[in-house]
């Protein structure tokens, strides 16, 4: 296998939109393959790869899960190993979790634990989620492979490297993708009355949208509705007829989720009622809220508080979405944070985790991998 820093890079270059990671799947393969094969076994799930490491006793399995996809974002990193695909971007972190997870990979196969370990290499976290049917699927077609904890990663810029951060319970929200397609009618820019101008009605919902969260939910039930994206109309002196809002609601709970879709199906059938015009809602992929598990949480908490080179958070619930809440939904296990000390955030195109999270992450996941396999 090449050095972590390499594959890092290397993965950085080819990012993958969700459900299209061939490249990605073929290199991570390679890098596996490179491995000693004797306690491997290796499945393919359309572009995801599980991969079990044979324990020496095999009384449990211990699951770790990496997410594979990038996103739709123009990189402006200027890095030498900045991404070669066009529009694609590795903004979440992803090509740094799948390195920890081949890290990882390589200590175990170099000098196994008691427990069977099985690594999940997932596709489209960013969209449309590939947790819940490679969950199901691993059910139904290997139950052998299905982990009885589990844990995964996500990589914090607000944190340097050598803290992570984690919380028992809820750590994530509940998420829904939201598009809404407006038609109207297009015209002349000189003869107003004659067309269904929808540059017009998408700015009024837009605005009429963000008086949701601040007029119509409960103050003490957190939650986010973005409009991420706002497009509409061809050139300057044509009416548009059409425009599209693209969007993402967060909560902390399935009620406020309900509630919040009501009042966007209100707003939008007055929409079309004011405007003359056609409203379509598509609330696109949802995630389940990420729930960790309260005693594995505090469990890893108090481990990372022991290891002398970490400085370990208890830290507060996010609105961030996660499909690895579906893994959590039925297995108990932990999703935490780790430092990487960019000044740049989540899904920014100058993103640039600090590498050195790395080679610290690896030997810390080993090492609780091995605590957690002599219980
Ligand atoms: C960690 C992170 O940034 N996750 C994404 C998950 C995307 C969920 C879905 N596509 C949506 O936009 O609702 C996030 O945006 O939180």
């Amino acid at each position: 296998m090449k050095s972590l820093i390499e594959i890092r890079r290397d993965l950085h270059r080819i990012p993958e939109l969700g459900f299209q990671e061939i490249k990605t799947q073929s290199y991570l393969l390679e890098q596996i393959h490179a491995l000693s094969q004797d306690r491997l076994t290796i499945i393919q799930w359309k572009t995801g790869i599980v991969v079990k490491v044979t324990g020496t006793e095999g009384k449990k399995t211990i699951g770790w899960r990496t997410d594979i996809d990038g996103l739709p974002i123009t990189e402006a990193t200027d890095l030498p190993f900045q991404s070669e695909h066009e529009e694609k971007m590795h903004a979440c972190g992803h090509d740094v979790h799948m390195t920890v997870a081949l890290g990882l990979l390589e200590k175990l196969v170099h000098k196994p634990i008691n427990d069977h370990v099985v690594i999940i290499f997932q596709p489209a976290e960013e969209g449309p989620g590939g947790a819940l049917p490679m969950r199901e699927w691993m059910k139904k077609e290997h139950p052998e492979l299905v982990p009885d904890q589990i844990y995964a990663f996500h990589i914090a810029p607000e944190y340097p490297v050598g803290t992570v951060a984690t919380r028992p319970g809820l750590l994530f929200a509940n998420t829904s993708e939201l598009f809404i397609d407006l038609v109207g009618k297009e015209g002349h820019a000189a003869y107003p009355h004659q067309a269904k101008d929808m540059s017009i009605a998408a700015a009024t919902l837009l605005l009429q949208l963000q008086t949701i969260v601040s007029r119509s939910v409960n103050p003490m039930a957190p939650a986010v509705l973005t409009i991420g994206k706002m497009s509409s109309g061809t050139v300057q002196n044509i009416i548009s007829g059409q425009a599209r809002l693209e969007g993402t609601i967060r909560t902390m709970d399935a009620a406020t989720m309900t509630s919040i879709k009501g009042k966007i199906e209100s707003f939008c059938r007055a929409t079309e009622i004011a405007f003359d015009c056609d409203v379509r809602i598509d609330y696109g992929s949802s995630y389940y809220q990420v729930k960790n598990d309260e005693t594995l949480a505090k469990e890893f908490l108090s481990f990372a508080e022991q290891d002398e080179s970490t400085t370990a958070i208890a830290c507060d619930a996010a609105m961030t979405g996660e499909d690895f809440g579906y893994f959590l939904q039925e297995i108990p296990g932990v999703l935490f944070w780790a430092g990487v000390d960019s000044s740049f955030g989540l899904h920014h195109a100058k993103l640039n985790p600090d590498e050195a999270v790395i080679d610290y992450l690896v030997p810390f996941i080993e090492s609780y991998f091995r605590v957690l396999s002599n219980k």
